[in-house]
């Protein structure tokens, strides 16, 4: 078949967004991975498929896939591709939308100036949920939050478990351009602490409201910004006691802007959402 797509990007993590409302879609993991294939396939660090929502509330139902071909549950910069996709494709008049993804609902609003805010809902910080097995090991607890000690190539790394809907290990580092993000980073991603995988974050914090952050996500390796990664990142650095909101994320694609009021809020995030072209491609 011939598969209509928009390759877009949100601060450098990019994306083959697929309109399934009007197309059939129904791939196979090796397709999926095809898509994301920068030499034999599009290129992109996930698939985004909008489909007709499965309840009434909300507009859009949102699916997500990985480079690696498995489905998640969330993605940040992803929802904000998702919003100008569909404004653009006139699929949706409204300014701000509700949006289903395998872990709830979100809310993403376009700004007048053309950047997006997500409502990505409030963080899970409870080790089981995240999904991260604690039992046996010994925290520590650093203003409100407890860190957890990984054995990571022979070194102990401190990491907090939080999740937005997808799990998230954050650490804070020196240097974030220096930190081992191709070293640690896979160890991490299948740390058998973390049944379902794990997105691995490295925070460097520059002042209280301004952090450098990579992350090697979990199906598609380190990425030039993750949205889910920033707030967990912040999240994290907030119940630290390092970091007031807003703060700045500084990312190798581009800054986006987190906003969390504390525990039980949501967490918001601002920032960017780009075409880059349009295209069909046999699959
Ligand atoms: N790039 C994303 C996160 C995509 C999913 C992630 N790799 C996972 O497996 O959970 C973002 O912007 O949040």
């Amino acid at each position: 078949m011939k598969l209509k797509f928009t390759k877009m990007h949100g601060a450098g993590n990019d994306f083959v967004v697929i309109d399934a409302i009007n197309q059939r879609i129904d791939f196979s993991p090796e397709q999926w991975q095809r898509l994301a294939d920068r030499r034999f396939g599009i290129g992109a660090d996930q698939m985004l498929v909008v489909e007709k929502p499965q309840s009434a509330h909300v507009d859009f139902r949102y699916r997500i896939y990985n480079a690696d071909g498995g489905e998640v549950e969330q993605c940040g910069n992803g929802a904000r591709a998702f919003v100008k996709f569909v404004t653009d494709k006139g699929l949706t008049g409204k300014r701000a939308i509700k949006v289903e993804t395998m872990s709830g609902v979100i809310e993403p609003t376009l700004e007048a100036d053309g950047r997006i805010t997500v409502d990505m809902g409030a963080p899970i910080l409870e080790a089981a949920r995240v999904p991260f097995d604690a039992s046996g090991l010994q925290g520590k607890s650093e203003g409100g939050d407890t860190l957890w000690p990984l054995d990571i190539n022979g070194a102990t790394r401190w990491i907090s478990a939080v999740s937005m809907g997808n799990p998230h290990a954050v650490q804070v580092v020196d240097d974030a351009a220096a930190a081992p993000v191709h070293i640690d980073g896979p160890v991490i991603e299948r740390h058998p602490r973390f049944p379902k995988r794990v997105n691995a974050g490295f925070m460097q914090i520059v002042d209280r409201h301004q952090i450098n952050l990579r992350v090697f996500e979990r199906g598609a390796g380190e990425t030039l910004a993750c949205g889910t990664g920033a707030c967990a990142a912040v999240v994290a650095g907030i119940r630290r006691g390092l970091l007031d909101s807003p703060v700045r994320v500084n990312t190798r694609g581009g800054e986006l802007s987190i906003g969390w009021g504390g525990d039980g809020a949501s967490v918001m995030m601002t920032g960017p959402a780009v075409v880059v072209f349009e295209g069909e491609i046999e699959i």
